[in-house]
């Protein structure tokens, strides 16, 4: 059986504790490897290696820094293929949506923070006569940064890159459900010459080294991912540490369609916001509100698109729909399609587990699931189910559509589907959402900021926003 190991002062080594946890395959639900528990004891060892790191990191000029991280990325891209097959054991997401989405953007995210580096400046405030000030922009230090399942490579680099590009120390936890490319990463930071001790990979359960890597003094900023009741827990220790906290927690997103638009396209559209990743990504659009005069035609088209998504084996290129990440989250999203039903809800398709012939048959497959007639003010419409489950609901009005999407405790992203260009304006005013598309659905461009309002989180990722969450802002006066 396969170990995972740490990776700590440029080496790979195995837990101070020598326990291990059994890592599954999400289409099979077998073992398949084992994942180091790690410790505190093991995050001493990594906080002293970022220590003994971290002057060299901070003061290495930022072309030098840029070029290591440039290399990483070319890294990446050549074990594209090896990623993305891992990528898709582990999480059960299908083996072309890995490569297509995963893979690239793991690369895109270390290349463009590796850029980003040599582009950062800072500002100057002219006083005149008197003086002038300029701003250093400083590495923090040691950061710590915490990802999820879902997107596994793709959130990990979407963090530690911008941490540093800026010059500091990273202590990294990926997700204990699907560590196996931050285990491959690490072999790829050996390969390229990463200084030791700059990057540190820590796998294990939150309780286990994730609460320890927050609340250590040395670590003096934490980015995470993940549910907004994990990152409420990490505010409250960082918060009274006065430590700097960047917060990218769930959604229940709404995708508000009217009438005018091109319906086609929308149709498609709407249904990968809703499935894509098996509905596991925090920006999938989960609440769809279809203007009253289309809402038959519509709903008929949604469903008959979503039926067609082929199930099957993740690591078959034909599939479009995989497995969910784990046996625990697939009974939740199954007790959720239950709950809409107790709620009153319609399944128009979809609303069981699926078993998969042959090797597959024991995996976590979730049909994609469509539900109408539920109200807004309902479980199923209020949580983050984070599952291939979505609802319909028609509405009458560009206010009623407005008050039905800020209608949650939620404010991470929507998306608005129409031709009427002043609506779309309008509604891009009101609508209470960190990120807010309009005939799109997760288009990215990494510069803007990335984040949420509300239960959704607390400060931005992405392009200088990043930048700037990693560094501390240092004024300096001159009187002439
Ligand atoms: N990207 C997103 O928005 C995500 C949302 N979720 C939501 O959260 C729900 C629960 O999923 P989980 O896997 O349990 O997510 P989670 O929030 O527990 O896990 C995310 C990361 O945080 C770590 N973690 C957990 N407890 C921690 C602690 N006390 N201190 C520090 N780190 C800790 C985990 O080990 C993992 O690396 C999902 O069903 C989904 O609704 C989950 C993952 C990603
Ligand atoms: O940066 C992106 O493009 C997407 C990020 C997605 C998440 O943060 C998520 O699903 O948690």
């Amino acid at each position: 059986m396969q170990k995972i190991e740490n990776y700590i002062n440029g080496e790979l080594v195995a837990p101070q504790s020598g326990e291990y946890l059994d890592n599954y395959e999400a289409a099979t639900g077998k073992i398949y490897s084992l994942i180091p528990q790690s410790n505190q004891q093991d995050l001493e060892l990594a906080v002293e290696a970022a220590q003994a790191a971290q002057k060299e990191w901070a003061e290495m000029p930022a072309e030098q820094r840029s070029n290591l991280l440039l290399k990483l990325a070319d890294a990446i891209d050549s074990a594209s293929d090896d990623l993305a097959r891992a990528e898709a054991i582990d999480n059960g997401k299908p083996i072309t949506f890995a490569k297509a989405v995963d893979s690239y953007r793991s690369a895109a995210n270390i290349r463009f923070f590796a850029n980003a580096a040599t582009q950062f400046a800072s500002e100057s405030h002219s006083m005149g006569s008197v003086g002038v000030n300029y701003t250093l922009r400083e590495p923090i230090g040691i950061v710590g940064c915490i990802s999820p399942w879902n997107l596994p490579l793709y959130l990990f680099t979407w963090k530690i890159a911008p941490a540093l590009a800026t010059g500091n120390c990273v202590i990294a936890k990926p997700s204990e459900v699907t560590p196996m490319t931050a285990y491959l990463f690490s072999k790829l930071c050996i390969d390229v010459g990463i200084p030791k001790g700059v990057i540190n990979i820590l796998h294990g359960t939150g309780p286990s080294i994730g609460g320890p890597i927050v609340e250590h003094q040395k670590i003096k900023a934490i980015s995470f991912t993940g549910g907004s009741a994990t990152g409420k827990h990490i505010a409250s220790i960082a918060a009274p540490m006065l430590k700097k906290t960047s917060l990218e927690l769930g959604g229940k997103n709404p995708t508000l369609v009217f009438a005018d638009c091109d319906f086609e396209s929308t149709v498609s559209e709407v249904a990968r916001a809703a499935f894509s990743n098996q509905g596991q990504i925090c920006l999938c659009g989960s609440r769809i509100y279809i203007e009253r005069p289309i809402y038959e035609k519509f709903k008929q088209a949604l469903v008959a698109k979503v039926e067609k998504l082929r199930i099957g084996d993740p690591l078959d290129e034909s599939t479009q729909h995989g497995a969910l990440v784990s046996r625990s989250h697939m009974e939740k999203v199954l007790s959720y399609i239950e709950l809409a039903q107790q709620e009153g809800g319609d399944i128009l398709c979809g609303g069981k587990q699926v078993s998969v012939p042959g090797r597959c048959e024991e995996g976590y497959f979730v049909a994609p699931t469509v539900i109408e007639n539920l109200p807004l003010a309902c479980r199923t419409n209020q949580e983050e189910i984070f599952g291939p489950v979505c609802t319909l609901q028609p509405f009458d009005s560009d206010d009623e559509a407005i008050s039905l999407a800020n209608g949650t405790e939620y404010g991470l992203a929507t998306s608005v589907w129409s031709n009427n260009i002043k609506r779309c304006h309008r509604l891009s005013r009101e609508l209470d959402f960190g990120i807010v598309w309009l005939n799109t659905w997760l288009l990215r461009d990494l510069r803007t900021p990335f984040g949420g309002v509300k239960s959704s989180g607390v400060g931005r990722e992405g392009g200088l926003e990043a930048m700037r969450f990693f560094t501390e802002a240092k004024n300096v006066c001159v009187k002439y």
